[in-house]
């Protein structure tokens, strides 16, 4: 029960999110559609029974309650139309966005690593539109049952036996519910399937693939296996629609079946005035509607329903009790890893029981061969991940009891795959920080050597990307100094985090960039800014206060460049090598 009452919340808060007006017409000229059949069985009998018996006040009642009924059939559809259209203009949009809220809005982004968040991400965007168009179905709900009950006591009043007809309908409602769980879990059968047709297209259509696809000659491949992935979806999804149909088209003959049996009864009655008679015909025609919307509201009830907890579901996950603990302003002691372990869902964990230690002030360096565990410390020290034991300490306090929110505010991070903001140039810096003022985007560029913003058309105002009319493309290494501009928007970070930001730089440019980082560490000094540094290339790391090498998730070594190399491990052996690769 309290998942219905749930789902019809969250059907009234869409409509209500659509437009309170547009909810409320759409509402009321769905719902008059039903109070028409009811008003003609109602008018009926006395308008029959007073002509045959010429009583003028059962006609003129009669007659008022049809003539009423006629206006709804006339006037309800034009409404209705309209209204419908409009909904729809308005409807998936808002849906999506809800589904973008769940998906976008969640403090941490663990749960975009699981398989079955995914899937269910896939389900619910597909059928977001089916909730969005089913807004006003609470009510339409309430109607069609009160258009029931009204049109079992009418029945019952012309002959008491008749009150167990809609009770007919019992076996067909559970017949319509096993084939819509049918369907729901073929939808999710299906879902990683489509999930993998849709990545195919999307790297089919992206000008970033095109390039290595046309070389390698890809299409081809691409093409079979997004059809095996369409089809193999496609039949699991045929399957269970072919068997849910079935199941439900036999729960629902039973119904008309039992109607016509009961017509034949009330004939056979000797008391039976004209009037008696026009009303149960009339009658079949509201309860024949009120049933015909009974299938389809079951139907659409249930797979609203299975929609609505796949969102419910979605929330669940994305949900958490925030944290409380105020970030403090400047850092005295610094950040620190405990007895952390993490891993992806796989056995091995990709830190397994790691202690590392940020002093607040200072600029520390992370090395480590690919899949150290470099990039999931970063996911650790933002926050966007929880480690599975151990902590993450912040001047002593763990991060999981702070406020999350306020803890990114003051966290700048460039990362190895930044993104592509087809945006505005300054809108792509912007944000890095969307509460700092607009000078600082100018500055962050300056800081980022990107000096090449002004010889762009429109400098600061020119749109990125290539799917855009007059969207310009930039170059690997001008998206980079973007990506580093946007991580230097915040003025004054407790902790900036480079995670290999210069890998598509020229020697030139990368010198430069990391002259001004080391610029900005030092003016953070004083507020305890730590600088966290992630590089595979020795020479930008080699000035750093702390360097740290990580193995397997754990740290092997620390200290300056000086003292590693005098320690002669693994990082003096590697400082050696590309050293040696430059002369
Ligand atoms: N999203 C993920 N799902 C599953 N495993 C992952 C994921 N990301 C990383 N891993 C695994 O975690 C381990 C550490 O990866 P991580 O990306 O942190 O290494 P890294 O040191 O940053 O590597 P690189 O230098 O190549 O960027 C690796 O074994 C990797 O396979």
């Amino acid at each position: 029960m309290k998942s219905w009452v749930a789902t019809a919340r969250l059907l009234i808060g869409l409509g209500w999110e659509i437009g309170p007006g547009l909810f409320t017409l759409y509402t009321v000229v769905t719902m008059s559609s039903f109070i028409s059949p009811l008003l003609v069985a109602l008018g009926v009998r006395p308008l029959v029974d007073g002509v045959v018996s010429g009583e003028p006040r059962q006609i003129v009642a009669g007659g008022i309650a049809v003539g009423v009924a006629l206006t709804f059939v006339l006037v309800a559809p034009i409404g209705y139309r309209w209204a419908t259209i409009r909904m729809r203009e308005r409807s998936s949009f808002v849906a999506e966005r809800r589904v973008l809220r769940l998906a976008a809005g969640a403090p941490q982004i663990q749960h975009f690593e699981r398989p079955e968040f995914l899937d269910r991400l896939q389900t619910l965007r597909r059928e977001a539109p089916d909730l969005a168009d089913s807004v006003t179905m609470p009510f339409i709900g309430l109607f069609v049952v009160a258009q029931l009950v009204i049109s079992t006591v009418l029945l019952a009043d012309l002959m008491p036996i008749l009150v167990v007809l809609p009770l007919v309908a019992i076996p067909s409602l559970w017949l319509s519910r096993r084939a819509e769980r049918i369907r729901r879990r073929s939808e999710l059968e299906a879902a990683s399937q489509r999930r993998l047709a849709q990545q195919l297209f999307m790297l089919s259509v992206a000008p970033t693939s095109a390039q290595e696809l046309h070389v390698a000659s890809m299409g081809d491949e691409l093409l079979r296996h997004h059809r095996d992935a369409s089809d193999k979806a496609n039949s699991i999804a045929h399957e269970a629609l072919f068997r849910s149909v079935l199941i439900g088209s036999v729960g629902w003959s039973v119904f008309p079946l039992a109607y016509v049996a009961a017509m034949v009864l009330i004939l056979h009655e000797a008391s039976v005035t004209p009037g008696d008679v026009a009303l149960a015909l009339a009658l079949a025609g509201a309860v024949v509607s009120a049933a015909n919307r009974v299938l389809d509201l079951a139907g659409t009830v249930l797979r609203v329903r299975t929609t609505a907890e796949h969102y419910f579901w979605l929330a669940q996950q994305a949900e958490e009790e925030p944290g409380t603990v105020p970030t403090p302003d400047r850092l005295t002691h610094g950040i620190e890893l405990k007895q952390v372990t993490f891993g992806y869902g796989s056995d091995r964990l990709a830190l397994p029981g790691t202690d590392l230690f940020l002093p607040a002030g200072r600029t520390v360096a992370i090395v480590g061969e690919n899949g150290a565990g470099k990039s999931t410390l970063v996911k650790l020290l933002t926050g966007m991940y929880r480690p599975a034991t151990g902590a993450v300490l912040v001047d002593g306090v763990d991060l999981a009891t702070m406020d999350l929110e306020e803890y990114r505010q003051k966290v700048s991070a460039g990362f190895q795959d930044f993104v592509r903001y087809q945006l505005t140039v300054g809108e792509a810096v912007a944000v890095g920080g969307l509460s700092e003022p607009p000078d600082q985007v100018r500055t962050a560029l300056t800081k980022a050597d990107a000096s090449f913003v002004d010889t762009l058309p429109q400098g600061l105002d020119t749109q990125l990307g290539t799917s855009w009319v007059d969207g310009v493309e930039l170059s690997g290494g001008q998206w980079q100094k973007l990506a580093i501009a946007r991580a230097l928007v915040r003025p004054a970070p407790l902790l900036m985090i480079m995670d290999e930001p210069s890998a598509s730089l020229d020697p030139q440019t990368e010198a430069a960039v990391f002259d001004r980082l080391a610029a900005e560490a030092r003016a953070g000094r004083a507020d305890g800014r730590i600088t966290l540094l992630i590089s595979h290339r020795f020479s930008t790391v080699r000035s750093a206060d702390l360097i740290v090498v990580l193995g397997k998730g754990l740290v092997t070594e620390r200290g300056t460049h000086d003292e590693l190399m005098t320690t002669g491990g693994t990082y003096a052996e590697l400082y050696s090598l590309q050293a040696a690769g430059y002369r």
